[in-house]
Order: structure tokens, then sequence, then C-alpha cells
């Protein structure tokens, strides 16, 4: 295996396999480590890299492949990103075209065609939602959006409720850039930080933030009529009704709106019990789902490194250094410890790294955030905070320093397909890499390949 060369600074030349999956393979229910519980990826055929040349290779290659894909993909039956219709066929209005247009999308995608006419249905329709990450499911509900709302109304019309302060001005942004000829329709964040006089009702058709504070301008501070909002849209629906804190805040705030108020429900992921939670509190609702086999995008290729503790999963990443700067990378870690700890140990190094963890102030994580979006830094160190819906085009390759686990201990397969979705954004080729414990047993299929060619022809 490569040394680190002295880079790693622990002077231990530690050796390391990668091993991928290579299959076009979905989640299963047996995974690297063996165990039955959901486990994160399927198991793979090992491949011995000497050098990180190889990854690095596959990635460079891949950029390049990167350059027409979509348009390829889009007229393939079988991708995710496939579509009949044009977006002049989904009656958008004039303005509305003009601003898809304008971001540069010549098709819609699959979930953009099918939600689209359900979501701007006469009479309102109610919608629980499944697509794989990035397959443009923002899109789709901003769109709704825009098209739901009358502008000459000067009151909130539109709720969207995320679970994360930079996932709501991410979508904000969205709204903004596809609303930018429909200059009547405005916007509001209600996130934390963003400061309001009490009893004064926002005159702005659209508001997006994140639960509580929605919940503090529906309520105590009264900036907003529930009553009168008429499309409400919970995007990364699943962890907003199963997760504790999120759901308390999402049920009060479904509570406080009438019952024809149009429900829109948005996920990659929704395990069986969250689904069934989430037909309970959406009544006839159209839906839209994944097959199991369909949950994982084949254009993810997904690797182990075999280490045996941190010390070593740090060596292996320096080893990965050049591979991780091609493009951009994020590097998830369990504990916001970890991630400090793993910055810290890289700045050391050398190398040129941001972190986002919870524990700083918003104003802190958007500006980490911003930097990162216009490559200012190219690796992000981060943990669960930023796992979900953070879209940056460039990001190729997603680490496990530590592999996503629950509350209990166990593989928490929802977590790592929104993780590794961070890269491989609508059809482009991303890959995951994850550092997995060594006294894990995993039964790993041996295949003999030092061979370049041969490691391709299976990823293709
Ligand atoms: N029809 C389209 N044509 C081209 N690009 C598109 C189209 N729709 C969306 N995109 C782009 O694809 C990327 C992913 O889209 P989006 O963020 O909406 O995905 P998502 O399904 O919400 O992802 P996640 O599950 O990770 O939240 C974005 O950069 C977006 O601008």
């Amino acid at each position: 295996g490569p040394a680190c060369g002295g880079r790693c600074g622990s002077g231990a030349a530690t050796s390391f396999t990668l091993t991928s999956n290579f299959s076009s393979a979905p989640k299963c229910n047996t995974g690297p480590d063996g165990t039955d519980h959901g486990s994160w990826t399927k198991e793979g055929d090992r491949v011995d890299l000497a050098e990180q040349s190889l990854l690095n290779k596959l990635i460079r290659r891949s950029l390049v492949w990167n350059r027409n894909r979509v348009e390829v993909l889009q007229r393939d039956p079988v991708s995710p990103l496939f579509s009949v219709k044009t977006f002049e066929e989904l009656r958008l209005v004039p303005e509305l075209l003009k601003g898809v247009y304008s971001m540069g999308f010549n098709r819609p995608s699959r979930i953009q065609e099918s939600a689209l006419p359900m979501m701007l249905a006469q009479p309102l329709q109610n919608l629980i939602a499944q697509s794989q990450s990035g397959t443009g499911k923002t899109a789709a509900f901003c769109l709704a959006m825009l098209s739901h709302v009358k502008p000459a109304n000067m009151w909130p019309q539109c709720l969207c409720v995320s679970p994360t302060y930079e996932l709501a001005l991410q979508i904000g942004q969205v709204v903004e850039q596809m609303g930018k000829f429909c200059p009547d329709v405005k916007l509001a964040y209600g996130v934390r930080g963003n400061r309001m006089e009490r009893g004064v009702k926002l005159q702005e058709q659209i508001v997006i933030g994140t639960p509580g504070t929605i919940l503090d301008w529906c309520t105590k501070y009264k900036l907003i009529d529930p009553k009168k909002i008429s499309m409400f849209v919970l995007d990364e629906a699943d962890v907003m009704i199963a997760t504790q804190g999120h759901r308390d805040q999402s049920i009060r705030i479904h509570r406080l709106l009438t019952k024809n108020c149009q429900m829109l429900l948005f996920s990659a992921t929704f395990e069986d019990s969250v689904w069934k939670f989430a037909e309970t509190i959406v009544p006839d609702a159209n839906i839209i789902r994944l097959k199991r086999e369909e949950e994982t995008l084949d254009t993810i290729k997904q690797f182990y490194v075999v280490c045996k503790d941190e010390q070593e999963k740090f060596t292996a990443l320096c080893n990965l250094y050049a591979s991780l700067t091609i493009a951009q990378a994020m590097i998830f870690c369990h504990t916001r410890k970890m991630a400090a700890w793993l910055t810290t140990n890289l700045s050391k190094e050398g190398h040129q790294v941001a972190l986002l963890s919870g524990e700083l102030t918003v104003e802190q994580r958007a500006a980490v955030i911003e930097r990162y979006r216009n490559g200012k830094e190219k690796v992000l160190v981060t943990t669960n905070v930023c796992s979900r819906g953070i879209d940056v085009e460039q990001v190729t390759l997603v680490v496990n320093f530590d592999l996503p686990v629950d509350m209990e201990g166990n593989a928490d397969s929802e977590t790592y397909l929104h993780r590794i979705g961070r890269a491989g954004r609508f059809g482009r080729r991303g890959f995951a890499v994850n550092m997995v414990d060594s006294q894990q047993n995993r039964k790993i299929k041996q295949l003999d390949t030092n061979n370049l060619e041969e490691v391709e022809l299976l990823m293709s």
C-alpha cells in the first residue's frame, strides 16, 4: 500500500486497501460488516489500489465524461433525469420558463415532469414524492411555489420548511433565480437571526425557513397568518417527521394550517415507518415512490478503505488528499469534536480545509458554505449538519471518515444515501470513499487486479 510519504506527520507508512462495489447495486440489507440491520451499501469486490493515482485518474476521467453527460442521460428512459415532456408542455407561465432556461435547464427531470402537473392541478392535490438526491426535487417545488402564488396578494401564501439554515438559504436562492422574471413575487427567510418586529404582518408571498422560526413567526410573533397559507412544502420530509425536535415543530405548524392547504412532502429517502406516518398526516396524497433498487444512484461509485483506528484513517485521508482536491470534496465525521480534530490535523499538514459544524453561529455557517460554493476551499469537513440537500455542483468526492450510525449505533442507511448524494449532482459521476474500521467483520470477494483498464471496465 501507499505510504504517506511523510506528508501525514505520523511518520507511519500505513498501508490501506480501497475496496469498492462496482455494481450499480442498491443499498441492501447486508453490508460491509455483514450485519443485517440495514447497512450502508452493498458488499463490495476488492481491488488493490497500490497508488492513490488510480482514484485520481478515475476522478479526472469522470470530469471529462461529465461534460455531455446530462444530455445523454436525459434521453435515456431508465435514468431518473429522463423526461418525455419539455418545460413548455408543463404549462409554466412565460416568466418562469424564462427563469428555468436562464438557469441552464433544458429539459425537466423525471421527478419534475411527474410532480409538477400534480402540484399545479386544480383542485389542489397533496403529494408525497421521493426521488434520488440531486435529481431536481428542490427545483420542482420551487417552480410549484412560484406558479402557485398570486403576486397581487401581499401576504404569505406558500410556506416551505427545511431542516437546516443552510438548506433554507439555498432553497431561497433557487426561488430567487427562477423567479427573477417575476418581480412582484417576494420571498422572506424564516431563519434564526432574521429579526422581525412583532405583529407586523409579512407581505412576502413565499416564506422559507426552519421549523422553529416559522412556528414562532406564525404564533408568538404573528407575522404570518397560517390560515392564509395555501401551499405547505416540507423538504427532507422524512427527517422532518421522524426526528423528535423537528417532528413536534412540523406537526404544530401543520395543525395551524387549514384543511384546504395543499401539502407537499419531498425527500430522497423514506423509511417504511416514516412513509406510513406521512400518509396519515397527508390525506389523499398523490404518491411518487422509488423502488428499493432505484434508491441509490449508479452514477456514484463507492469504495471502502480499511483502517484500524482514527490515526490510520487520517493517514489514509492524507494519502488520498490529491484526489480530494481535483474537484471538490466533503468529509463527514460523526461528531463535532472529530470534525474539529480532523480539521486541525489536516491544517497542520498544510492542507487548506474548511470546517462546518453546528457550533458555529448561523452567519459563520453561511459564510463557510458560500466560500466553499465559490471554490475558495476545495475540501469541507463537516458533520451530519451538511448531509442533506446541500447542492454544490463541483463536489465529486464524499469521504465518510466515520460511517453514519443512528442513536443505537446501527447503520443509518438513509443518512448514508444523503451524504453520498452530495457528489454526483444531476447525473454527474461521483465517488464515495468509506473509512471502515477493520474490527468490522467484512466479507469481501477478492478481485485480483492492479489493472487500471480492468477497474475502469468494471466502473463503466
Ligand atoms: N431540469 C434540470 N436541468 C438541469 N439541471 C437541473 C434541472 N433540475 C435541477 N437541476 C440542477 O441539478 C442540481 C440538483 O437539483 P436539486 O438540488 O433540485 O436536487 P434535489 O433532488 O433537491 O437534491 P437533494 O435530494 O440532494 O436535496 C441543482 O444544481 C440544479 O440546479
